[in-house]
């Protein structure tokens, strides 16, 4: 990046920062060097398989960060106080593999909101600054629930095992799909694994040597399976509701009318869609048209996988090519994670200073 851009970006930054200070944001920050040891798992495949890692003699393997949210938890959680609001600035750090096109390093400035009083209220308080950053650039914003997709997956009438699997791989829709059609019995068990689990004693046609398994995981895990196929399937209403709700993709009282008939049949999600209704006021408060806002039920599946409630992102235009330029979404669950079992509703969000830049331009 020509020194040019550089400067203009930070610019940009420091502006961006200035107005969530203004909201009542600390300014804070965090080490470049965080651990990998203890951090990278909460991230979840996609950035574990992204992060620049390394080794420090004493610390142990450390990482460059991949975001601002996981270390800023732990500060929280360690010395802060609710509620708190905090706001940084700085560049992160993501391997990629598939667009050259896309840097390595970025600059992000973000907001965390750490405030249990009113999760709706913050939510829309996140939501409603970065739509005000972005009120001149031609970027739309989407938005979502991940709290509603996991409250449909607790609910199903099917083995904890099922669930947990489920729950696991929401971020990956079609391995997801592909679960949820096996748990379902629409696609059958894979020959082999059939053959082994007919068989009275497994292990013994096991060649010894398994790589990094011993003998009683492997027994273990045998005994899983078979108790897997001998579950119910998971019947083709629960499958044919997740599938519906699934495609919900409409206007934010649309999405929410839907959402209300599918509750109707899956009543696990209805706690979760009265919280997207609040959230849906507490926007309007804020000034935010959410007659016209979009909500797609599947949107943020791909992300960080800390998310566990409302996410959202402003994407330019899709001709540019380009991440969403701001992103966030709820994280209540990686507070109790990092708070050692002591959580505290938690929501934030980034915006990239190159990458408005680039959705500007255009214009
Ligand atoms: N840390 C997230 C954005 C975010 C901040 N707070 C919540 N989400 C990211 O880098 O994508």
């Amino acid at each position: 990046m020509s020194k040019f851009h550089a400067q203009a970006n930070w610019d940009r930054a420091r502006r961006y920062q200035a107005t969530i200070a203004a909201k009542g944001a600390v300014i804070t920050d965090a080490d470049y060097l965080q651990s990998a040891e203890t951090l990278l798992d909460l991230y979840g495949e996609d950035i574990r398989a992204r992060a620049f890692t390394t080794q420090d003699p004493l610390r142990g393997e450390q990482m460059l960060r991949p975001d601002f949210t996981v270390p800023i938890v732990q500060q929280h959680m360690a010395f802060g106080a609710e509620p708190a609001r905090y706001t940084y600035m700085g560049k992160v750090f993501r391997k990629q593999e598939v667009d050259e096109a896309r840097p390595s390093e970025f600059v992000q400035v973000g907001f965390e909101v750490f405030d249990g009083s009113d999760v709706a209220a913050a939510d829309a308080e996140v939501f409603a600054t970065f739509a005000e950053i972005l009120a001149d650039v031609p970027v739309s914003p989407v938005t979502g629930d991940i709290g509603i997709l996991r409250a449909a997956v607790t609910g199903l009438k099917t083995t904890e095992h099922r669930r947990a699997a489920l729950l696991r791989h929401l971020w990956r829709p079609r391995r997801f799909k592909a679960l949820l059609d096996r748990f379902g019995g629409v696609t059958p068990v894979p020959a082999a694994r059939a053959a082994l689990l007919a068989d009275a004693d497994p292990l013994a046609k096991l060649p010894a040597v398994l790589g990094l398994r011993s003998e009683s995981e492997i027994a273990l895990r045998i005994e899983a399976l078979r108790d897997d196929a001998a579950a119910e399937p998971i019947s083709h209403m629960e499958r044919d509701l997740l599938d519906a709700l699934l495609k919900v993709r409409e206007t934010a009282p649309n999405a929410l009318a839907l959402l209300g008939d599918i509750a109707v049949d899956l009543p696990s999600i209805s706690t979760a869609v009265d919280g997207f209704s609040a959230r849906l006021d507490a926007l309007s408060k804020h000034g935010i048209n959410v007659e016209e806002l979009p909500f797609e039920a599947s949107y943020g599946r791909t992300s960080m996988e800390y998310y566990d409630g409302f996410v959202f992102g402003f994407s330019a235009a899709p001709n540019l090519n380009i991440p969403p330029v701001a992103t966030g979404g709820r994280y209540d669950a990686l507070t109790t994670v990092l708070g050692a079992g002591k959580g505290v509703p938690a929501v934030g969000g980034v915006i990239r200073p190159d990458l408005v830049a680039i959705a500007e331009a255009v214009q």
